[in-house]
């Protein structure tokens, strides 16, 4: 903490820098000294203030009318009672039309559905300008509002010093420069930025410049009080309102005007529009930012219903409802991760203007590497899993003799080609592909598969963090309550951030350079697992804390402070950490089990690499079981949109051939061509080898076509005497995927042993090639009941000789390297002389309840041996790959 050690006219520069009063500095400093802390304790507390008595007004002594400035005076001086006076009455001519100031001007202002009386009719008195009182007035002070205040085309200039002064930045980016043109042009603005691409400053910057209050509503306090932190420190004051806010004086004294910067949840801003109305008129209010705006929307991910009550913003913030206005106030919404979908909810739900600007940067982060491994995801995975990670951070420590672990690692340590994409799956096991074809994982509505556990409110509370309120996981660390603390921006080296290299030769530069050490952050789904990969982790020395929502919040908070402090290496966490944690040299982000969503995955991986610099995204899930949607309380339709996304999710996961950053940049809406990443494991490894996979295709389409012309037959007949009851109702019961793969294995010997798993890959393959559909109403990760399409059945009957080639994916190659007994016709009618073989195979056919049928040859055998063998093939030399 600065302060006490400046000399005091660097006290009294800096407190002009905040926004005070040239006079109120230097009365303040020569009160308490120089001490930037105690000055501006001073300031706020003192100057013969009261509380906002239910007006806009203040009440001062004379002393204080002077002290207050060049902006704040009013004719009412002889009685002691001054007013700050809008900004544009000192330079702006009256004449000048409005923008959106209707003809029907009411005499109220809206509060909800309420009219109130306007602060303008509590103060009649004209306004007194005393612009030539003082001397060497902050800059901020004087530049206020674009046109009004002089801002004038010199602003770039004015903001850069700024953000020197304030920040250590030479200049604005370029997205930062448009957001802030339509603000100083009056309008609202959609702001789609990557995550860590410095959205905050668009809010911030805007206070600085224009003297006037900025008030940014945020979804969570740990967030606010994070940015309040980090604003203090670069001599802005700020402050958060809230219930997590401990001191009960913040609140009037942000509504007097004495913080430029008001940090607000949702559900306390709709209680404070009164009261912010005043302060639109009296210190003025240039901004409403809205942080964080995805969680307006229902198609977000993070959806949370106050923020759509945020439309009163605009309604009580009008210049057609508010007198004193000139213009409306402006909303400024902002996102790293809005779909298309999700932006125009964003500013419907505002009820933006339609004039309003939308800046978007590319989503692209260029120094994240992204993969996906397979894990089977229990304890008896650790080993093999966070092996790497123990030798990033611990292993040097082990053999100086720290605390052994309980468990040897090095034995499983996994090749780098344990992956999921490319020549992957090497160390895939066979005790993990049993579980491919488990019904567990066909569950995917009611339980967690790993557990079986069913979904209840229990399970909810105890296992899960679930994001409701503001409140939630509310565990900022350090002591901040709206006091400036004005650290020298460059006295904390996290400041220096690299522009990430964009150019393909730069990046593939960066790819060569090692990954440097930095801190981990492991996301798991349950709290059970934030506290096991920990404790495993530090049992081999690494410097690890699990993370969650029920802890003790002494423990969070200390937490908190040692990851920012870099004292500890590996955070284990449930979603609960980290939402707009801006920690600069964050190397990896570990997803330990499947993510909800791309925007949850995407927000949450964008935590890693903020300096510029190589980091790591790497995503751990079990290939062979399907995602489960972790519990909550939904409504029907909030289950739907769930469902879309963990099923989005799903075919991320899954994808063996397209880049990894194209699939999440084109997911929010941006065109990545034909550009690659480069560094993702698919842009790495490559895709895996083609297949000709028609025969399978085609059964597959035989199967559920001739399934729905039945069906449809049955549907149309009403004549009794074509077919029985019990047969109408048996076509009445939708078949899903499985009966139909059941009945392929029953026709077909080629197929007898293939596995549930490796059908799934190719009906997925084959909806996304439009062949066939979803013929369930309820929206599935993986498609249930298929359905053919026209072009499907136009497939079937095509005579083409064109084979359907296709990149199997990650399921598919995962059940690929399932060990096979045998790989060809006559090999699979020797296994029934096998002992071994012959009780699996009847085990199977035992355990589907089917009396084993004498295998058929069938016409197509030449081809199927064919395939099979280019299979085996395959296998072979995705195994010599390695
Ligand atoms: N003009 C600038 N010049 C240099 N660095 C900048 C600039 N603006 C912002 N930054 C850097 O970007 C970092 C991230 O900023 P910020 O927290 O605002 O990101 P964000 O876009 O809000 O991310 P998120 O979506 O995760 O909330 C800051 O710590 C700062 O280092
Ligand atoms: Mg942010």
């Amino acid at each position: 903490m600065g302060g006490n050690d400046v000399s005091s006219d660097q006290v009294i520069k800096k407190l002009i820098e905040m926004g005070f009063e040239h006079s109120n500095a230097i009365e303040a400093v020569k009160a308490v000294g120089p001490s930037v802390d105690d000055a501006v304790e001073y300031v706020l507390n003192g100057c013969g203030r009261n509380p906002l008595s239910g007006t806009a007004s203040f009440q001062c002594s004379s002393r204080d009318l002077k002290s207050l400035g060049k902006r704040v005076m009013t004719s009412s001086q002889s009685k002691g009672e001054i007013r700050q006076s809008r900004i544009w009455e000192h330079f702006q001519p009256t004449s000048k039309p409005k923008r959106s100031r209707g003809n029907d001007v009411s005499d109220g202002v809206m509060s909800g559905s309420k009219v109130l009386p306007s602060p303008v009719e509590e103060h009649k008195e004209p306004i007194l300008l005393i612009d030539n009182q003082f001397e060497n007035v902050a800059e901020p002070s004087q530049v206020c509002c674009s046109e009004e205040l002089n801002i004038g085309t010199n602003w770039e200039s004015k903001v850069n010093g700024l953000l020197r002064k304030h920040f250590g930045y030479s200049s604005l980016k370029s997205f930062q420069k448009e957001a802030l043109a339509a603000l100083l042009a009056h309008e609202d603005c959609l702001v789609l930025a990557a995550t860590g691409s410095g959205k905050s400053l668009c809010f911030q910057i805007p206070a600085l410049l224009t003297g006037k209050v900025v008030v940014v509503v945020s979804p969570l306090i740990s967030l606010m009080h994070d940015q309040c932190l980090k604003l203090s420190k670069h001599g802005v004051s700020a402050c958060f309102l809230g219930s997590g806010q401990p001191d009960s004086s913040v609140e009037q004294k942000a509504m007097r005007g004495m913080y430029s910067i008001i940090y607000v949840c949702p559900e306390t801003i709709l209680r404070l529009i009164k009261p912010l109305q005043r302060l639109a008129e009296s210190r003025g209010i240039t901004l409403f930012a809205i942080d964080e705006a995805h969680c307006i929307s229902k198609w977000g991910h993070d959806f949370r219903p106050d923020y759509r009550r945020l439309s009163v913003l605009r309604e009580n913030f009008s210049a057609r409802n508010l007198k004193f206005l000139k213009y409306d106030i402006p909303i400024m919404a902002l996102t790293a991760t809005a779909t298309v979908q999700v932006r125009q909810d964003i500013l419907d739900s505002l009820c933006m203007s339609k004039k309003r600007k939308t800046v978007v940067t590319s989503f692209f982060r260029p120094n994240l590497r992204f993969s996906v491994k397979h894990s089977r995801k229990s304890v008896s995975s650790y080993s093999t899993d966070f092996c790497q990670l123990i030798d990033v951070y611990a292993r040097k420590k082990k053999v100086d003799g720290m605390k052994q672990p309980l468990v040897s690692h090095e034995s499983h340590c996994p090749s780098d080609s344990d992956k999921v994409s490319g020549s992957g799956f090497n160390d895939i096991q066979n005790s993990d592909i049993e579980e491919s074809n488990d019904e567990s994982s066909e569950k995917e509505n009611g339980s967690i598969p790993s557990r079986g556990r069913p979904m209840s409110v229990e399970y909810l509370e105890n296992e899960v963090d679930v994001f409701q309120s503001a409140e939630d996981w509310d565990v900022a660390y350090g002591e901040f309550s709206g006091q400036v603390h004005c650290e020298e921006w460059n006295s904390h080296g996290s400041m220096e951030t690299i522009d990430p290299p964009n150019k393909p030769e730069e990046r593939l530069r960066l790819l060569q350079e090692p990954l440097e050490q930095g801190p981990t952050i492991i996301y798991v789904p349950t709290r059970k697992e934030t506290l096991s990969i920990a404790k495993y982790l530090c049992e081999f020395g690494v410097k690890a804390a699990a993370y969650n929502a029920a802890l003790p919040k002494s423990h969070l908070r200390q937490v908190h402070k040692e990851f920012h402090e870099d004292s500890l290496q590996v955070v284990v966490a449930t979603m609960a950490f980290g939402m707009g944690i801006d920690k600069l040299n964050v190397r990896r982000i570990i997803h330990y089990g499947w993510p909800q969503s791309l925007e949850a995955y995407y927000q949450e991986a964008g935590r890693a690499g903020r300096d510029g610099k190589l980091a790591d995204c790497i995503l751990y899930v079990n290939l062979s079981r399907m995602p489960t949607l972790l519990p909550s309380k939904r409504s029907e339709d909030q289950a739907k949109r769930a469902y879309k996304m963990l099923s989005d999710f799903f075919r991320y996961g899954m994808n063996t051939s397209c880049c990894r950053a194209k699939i999440l940049v084109e997911y929010f809406g941006e065109d990545f061509g034909d550009k690659k990443c480069l560094f993702c494991d698919v842009c790495v490894d490559g895709p895996p080898k083609m297949l000709d996979l028609k025969e399978e295709a085609n059964i597959l389409m035989q199967m559920i076509a001739a399934r729905y012309a039945e069906s449809s037959f049955m549907d149309c007949s009403y004549d009794d005497s074509l077919c029985s009851v019990t047969e109408r109702q048996k076509f009445l019961v939708k078949p899903n995927l499985r009966a139909f793969v059941n009945k392929i294995r029953e026709q077909s010997q080629k197929f007898i042993t293939t596995d549930l798993l490796w059908w799934k890959g190719l009906a997925r393959i084959m909806e996304a090639k439009g062949y066939i559909r979803e013929g369930d109403d309820k929206i599935h990760v993986q498609i249930k009941f298929p359905e053919p399409t026209k072009r499907g059945l136009e497939f079937l009957q095509s005579e083409s000789d064109k084979g359907f080639h296709v990149y199997p994916e990650a399921d598919m190659l995962y059940s690929m390297r399932k060990p096979r007994a045998y790989s060809s016709f006559s090999d699979w009618g020797k296994g029934w002389a096998n002992p071994e073989i012959r009780r699996q195979r009847l085990d199977k056919i035992r355990s589907s309840n089917r009396k084993p049928r004498k295998p058929r040859i069938r016409k197509s055998r030449k081809h199927f041996s064919d395939t099979s063998t280019s299979r085996v093939r395959i296998s072979a030399k995705i195994s010599q790959k390695k």
